[in-house]
């Protein structure tokens, strides 16, 4: 594996900022527009009236080239994939500044404008190609819209869109033949999208297959502003599975790796552009949907202000995910990482340099502002426990070192994947109690006398089973022992989930097979 990019990158600042200034498009030049923004030579700074904001990256209307943009903001979060990390790219702007262009999202897979999805796919295969001798992959690719406060699979392979897809001619969906994804709570009070179509991909044809198909699906109008004005959040999510082929175990690819098996995604998000009504000439049925569209773009501005409000959060401040689907949802799928801690996430606000946009270009430069105002840090999604042990010395976890944000965020990673190992040890227990019961009456003579494999594995699954719950309460205790020291917003989510995580260890214990009464029976 190549050397890792992340290690090298400001690992304190996940969320970065870029802006993106479009050329002025036929219509604005049709209509006399002329360039309302400048960006101040070699600094990623603009200036419009008399606002002046400074971002990460600045593209466009002379700052950086916009060629430059995927190297710059989006190759990075590749490569944190493939090195475990969770990573999102947000376009956001007013309707018709180009972020379906920048993305790629309505990519048909005959030609690329060079957005950052089809720019993406080719550099994951070619990757993955390069890696292929020394690392297996399992990846899988999904697509879903939010649609007026409704989740729609982009790839259901049972919507009637997909019946003319498969071949050169798409037929546009109509939006009644759809039905909405169904939303089911889960037990930790986050939300699950029920059977959405996650799609194996082998290469990057078959991905690119699966991006055109679900473009196609989305719900697009004609505005006077946009002559395909995409009326949904369109979220493309790509999630890699990665492990090391044993027999390259020994070698130095990538020490960092160990021997885990890595999980991680890229989601690759295209907002729905906001809109004012008196322009774009909605009425009826599309006037709702702007309401809900800005609905929900305020709501995603207000979590990122309170993930980026420091003072906020250390004074305990309510980070507002459950304001509209599209942040409950971002939370639910991760994202709460990507908008939170636990991930990278690029922000490409992007801008018309319209005089006729003014208005809108300073919202979307102001809303990006706050965006750059939000800092967090990273984690790499390991599987076994050994990574979260190894990233709990590797913090000095025990020390009384000042980064109390890193430490609550392994702990919570620690708690997540013990949480799984236990549900995984459970199952499989009560799995072969279950086989064992029904097979008793006809048990050979070796289980019988408690020599037999059954037994063995029964022996060895219960001490997993002791020595998860041991790590259990040692987290807990590491948990409680953070809270008392730590003053940050997080506290009460993060004592939630140890109230949790201690029941869950106690009716651990209070289960626990006896082995010799499991023998005689
Ligand atoms: N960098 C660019 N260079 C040239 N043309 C561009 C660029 N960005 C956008 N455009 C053109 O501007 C128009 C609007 O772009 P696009 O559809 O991507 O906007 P949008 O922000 O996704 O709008 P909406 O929110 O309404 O879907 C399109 O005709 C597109 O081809």
């Amino acid at each position: 594996m190549e050397i890792s990019e992340v290690k090298n990158a400001d690992s304190s600042q996940c969320m970065r900022v870029a802006v993106n200034i479009r050329p002025l498009i036929t219509s604005e030049l049709l209509l006399g527009c002329t360039d309302c923004i400048s960006v101040v030579p070699s600094e990623p700074r603009v200036q419009i009236g008399s606002h002046s904001f400074t971002y990460d990256y600045v593209y466009g209307g002379m700052g950086l080239p916009c060629s430059a943009l995927y190297d710059d903001c989006v190759a990075p979060l590749v490569d944190a994939l493939f090195h475990g990390y969770n990573a999102t790219v947000l376009a956001y702007g007013q309707t018709g500044s180009g972020k379906t262009y920048t993305m790629g999202t309505n990519y048909t897979g005959e030609e690329s404008n060079g957005g950052i999805i089809p720019k993406a796919m080719e550099s994951i295969f070619r990757r993955v190609e390069a890696m292929k001798d020394s690392t297996k992959f399992f990846i899988k690719v999904s697509f879903i819209e939010i649609f007026e406060d409704k989740v729609f699979d982009l790839l259901d392979p049972n919507s009637s869109v997909f019946s003319k897809a498969e071949g050169a001619s798409f037929a546009k969906p109509t939006m009644h033949a759809r039905v909405p994804i169904r939303i089911r709570e889960t037990m930790n009070e986050g939300i699950t999208l029920v059977s959405v179509t996650e799609v194996e991909v082998m290469t990057k044809e078959e991905m690119a297959t699966q991006l055109s198909r679900g473009s196609h699906s989305r719900a697009t109008n004609l505005t006077n502003m946009n002559s395909q004005s995409s009326q949904s959040h369109a979220i493309f999510t790509i999630t890699m599975e990665q492990n090391k082929i044993s027999h390259c175990l020994a070698g130095a690819i990538n020490d960092d790796l160990g021997d885990d098996i890595l999980r991680a995604k890229l989601h690759l998000v295209d907002l729905a552009g906001f809109v004012r009504a008196k322009r774009t000439g909605a009425d009826g049925r599309r006037f709702k949907e702007g309401i809900h569209i800005n609905k929900d773009l305020q709501a995603l501005g207000n979590v990122i202000s309170a993930l980026g409000d420091k003072k906020k959060r250390k004074e305990g401040g309510h980070v507002p995910y459950r304001d509209s689907k599209l942040t409950h949802l971002l939370q639910n799928l991760n994202l709460q990482d990507s908008l939170g801690r636990s991930s990278k996430t690029v922000m490409i606000a992007c801008v018309s340099p319209a005089d006729i946009n003014v208005e809108e270009t300073i919202n979307t430069l102001k809303y990006a502002d706050r965006a750059h105002n939000s800092q967090n840090k990273a984690v790499i999604n390991r599987e076994p426990m050994a990574a979260q042990e190894q990233r709990m010395r590797s913090s000095n976890i025990s020390s009384t070192s000042d980064d109390g944000a890193q430490k609550l965020n392994i702990l919570e990673a620690q708690v997540a994947q013990l949480l799984k190992q236990i549900h995984r040890t459970d199952k499989a227990a009560k799995r072969f109690l279950e086989s064992r019961k029904a097979s008793s009456s006809c048990e050979t003579s070796s289980a019988e006398n408690g020599n037999g494999p059954g037994i063995q594995t029964l022996m060895q699954a219960i001490e997993h089973w002791l020595e998860v719950t041991v790590r259990v309460y040692k987290v807990c205790a590491e948990y409680e022992r953070q809270l008392e020291e730590e003053k940050d917003s997080d506290i009460r989510d993060l004592k939630e989930k140890t109230v949790k995580l201690s029941s869950y260890g106690r009716q651990l214990e209070m289960q626990k097979p006896n082995p010799q009464q499991l023998v005689k029976s």
